[in-house]
């Protein structure tokens, strides 16, 4: 059985769920598996001296849980796409199976890094991240200075952490139309499931 696992990165904002969604609806036997799915919950999120909650670093997320779920994919590719949402396009004769994990912390735990096979990184300018930001509605809501006093700096160190630790990402500029990035992106996957499939 073949396998292949995507990893779709990125900071707040930067078209991680767009991209992967887009991606899910052209490749057969896909699935994603999205780490803001594995938020803790809000009573037990630290709180620093500004009263600004710490939701941008490993420890607000459940990495165990997460971890679980791919397994699950892991273990049998063909059982957990039958169990998705109806959303879940299979393919008969189709023989890569193919997981998007998307997330904005996903290259920063070694060991959910360690099973990608392909790695992208969807980066925005300061001012683009912090508008996007800003019309979006966030449970709980982000407060007045949140992005400054928190999401941004949190992010520069995120980024450094994860250039520290992974080499082999494709910055992928977040400016570019949808369909430019999605194209680019699919032609890569593509390319790498056709070579899977040649190799027996
Ligand atoms: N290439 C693009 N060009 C312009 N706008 C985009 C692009 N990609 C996504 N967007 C818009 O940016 C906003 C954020 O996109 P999306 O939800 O995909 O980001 P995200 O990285 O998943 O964010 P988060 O993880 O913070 O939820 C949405 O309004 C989306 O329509
Ligand atoms: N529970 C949530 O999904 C949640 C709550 C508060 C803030 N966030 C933000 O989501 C982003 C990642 O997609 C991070 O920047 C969080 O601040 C998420």
């Amino acid at each position: 059985m073949r396998t292949l696992v995507v990893g779709i990165g990125g900071m707040t904002n930067g078209g991680k769920s767009t991209m992967s969604s887009s991606l899910h609806l052209r490749i057969p036997n896909s699935c994603i598996i999205a780490q803001d799915a594995f938020f803790k919950d809000d009573s037990v999120i630290a709180v620093d001296s500004n009263g600004f909650k710490q939701y941008d670093v490993l420890d607000a997320l459940h990495m165990d849980r997460m971890m679980s779920k791919i397994e699950s994919w892991r273990k049998d590719p063909g059982s957990f796409l039958a169990s998705q949402s109806l959303r879940t396009q299979c393919s008969v004769g189709e023989e890569v199976f193919v997981l998007i994990v998307e997330g904005f912390l996903i290259f920063n735990y070694g060991p959910l890094n360690e099973l990608m096979d392909m790695r992208y990184f969807l980066e925005i300018p300061y001012d683009v991240c912090k508008d996007r930001r800003g019309s979006r509605v966030y449970t709980p809501p982000d407060l007045p200075g949140y992005f400054d006093g928190y999401v941004w700096p949190r992010y520069l160190k995120n980024r450094q952490e994860m250039e520290d630790m992974v080499s082999d990402i494709v910055f992928l500029d977040g400016l570019k139309s949808k369909e430019d990035l999605l194209d680019y992106v699919y032609g890569d996957v593509t390319m790498e499931i056709q070579s899977l499939m040649g190799k027996d």
